[in-house]
């Protein structure tokens, strides 16, 4: 564990210096590691881990696009390809890589797979943060532990692919072996993090619930289409205030303030935006703060939680989700943006 001092507060963290790949394959060389689910950290972290050297197997209903698309990455069927139950029975340690929802209905069939001894793996603190409402109690004789990669099993994998990691929480809810810390730290390197950052299930699952649908998708979707309609309202064409509003938000200023900080930006835009940004930033703070105290306390409270497996569990969920992503594809705003797009160099 490394010391780090994050802005005055110092946390521990593990790092692939004194964790590093080898260690993490010595202490997994004895494991079968099961992946159950297929979907999008399923791959990434599959294929990490495959590619790093460990002994992978993948649980997936047989039949349809993941099935498939598990076959074009190169698992193979009745072998490292297999029915849920029967990875389940085959794994030492299984990932629980299945949908939140999905993870509610198909743990009855996995329950009799977790034998004692066993790890059992969440990518997310939902299934055992709100148990009495998911009913995923795991038996007391296994090891119940988190990885939680900090992004899309999307970037999980673009990531490694390029030498990088990506950082993940990791956590520990019941340690039965003795061994839950070493074999979570050495996941967590084998499917591709670069540091791990130590947390509890309950922490992640809010703080991850509250970014998903505060300032990583949701608040940045209304506040962006909140400027564009405003733009459009007072005359300016789409092309402008998509221009305006996103794709110099996405490809001009967000790589430099990824690279630098948001600071290093306020210092390095014309006297002009400087000013206006430094004046506007409270109002907009005071306005949204609200909103995100708001999102907290239905996040603590289980209101989100019990939200998501309501409409998930519905059986015309897919048609209505269908629905609202297809008004989303269609606003004006992403219609422009698409044509945008197209205009990039890399694009035409
Ligand atoms: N999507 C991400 O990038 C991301 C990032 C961090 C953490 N997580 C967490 O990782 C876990 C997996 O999420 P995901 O987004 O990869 O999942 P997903 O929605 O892509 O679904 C994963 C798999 O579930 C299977 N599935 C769905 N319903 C099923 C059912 N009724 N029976 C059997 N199989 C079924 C699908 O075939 C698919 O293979 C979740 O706990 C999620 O919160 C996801
Ligand atoms: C990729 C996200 C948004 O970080 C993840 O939390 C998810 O649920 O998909
Ligand atoms: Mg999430
Ligand atoms: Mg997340």
């Amino acid at each position: 564990m490394a010391e780090m001092n994050f802005g005055g507060v110092v946390e521990q963290v593990a790092t692939r210096n004194e964790f590093p790949l080898e260690k993490a394959r010595e202490v997994l060389k004895n494991e079968t590691i099961a992946v159950i689910g297929y979907g999008v950290q399923g791959p990434g972290q599959a294929l990490n881990l495959r590619d790093n050297g460990f002994n992978v197997i993948i649980g997936q209903r047989k039949g349809g696009k993941t099935w498939e698309k598990a076959i074009a990455d190169g698992w193979v069927p009745g072998e490292t390809l297999l029915e849920i139950e029967e990875a389940a029975e085959k794994g030492t340690i299984i990932q629980y890589l299945l949908s939140d929802a999905a993870q509610i209905e198909v743990w009855p069939r996995i329950k009799p797979y977790l034998t004692a001894g066993k790890a059992l793996y969440f990518s997310h603190g939902f299934g055992i943060t709100y148990k009495e409402r998911t009913g995923i109690i795991p038996p007391a004789d296994i090891d119940v532990i988190l990885v939680a990669p900090k992004g899309s099993g999307t970037s999980l994998r673009r990531m490694f692919l390029e030498g990088r990691g990506l950082n993940s929480s990791y956590a520990i809810f019941q340690d039965a072996t003795g061994r839950a810390k070493e074999r979570v730290i050495a996941l967590g390197i084998g499917v591709g993090s670069g540091y791990l950052f130590e947390t509890d299930f309950k922490r992640e699952v809010y703080s991850d619930l509250t970014g998903e649908r505060g300032t990583l998708m949701g608040a940045i979707q209304g506040i962006l289409q909140a400027q564009y309609e405003v733009l459009r309202e007072n005359g300016h064409s789409p092309s402008e205030a998509f221009n305006e509003t996103v794709e110099e938000l996405t490809q001009s200023l967000m790589p430099l303030f990824a690279e630098n900080g948001m600071d290093w930006m306020y210092a390095n835009c014309s006297t002009t935006a400087q000013r206006g940004a430094l004046d506007w930033m409270g109002p907009f703070h005071d306005a949204t703060k609200p909103v995100f105290e708001k999102l907290y306390k239905e996040v603590a409270c289980g209101n989100e939680a019990q939200r998501s497996i309501d409409t998930n569990s519905k059986p015309d969920y897919r048609e209505k989700l269908e629905e609202e992503l297809k008004a989303l594809r269609e606003s004006e705003m992403w219609r422009a943006g698409a044509v945008v797009r197209k205009l990039r160099p890399e694009n035409n």
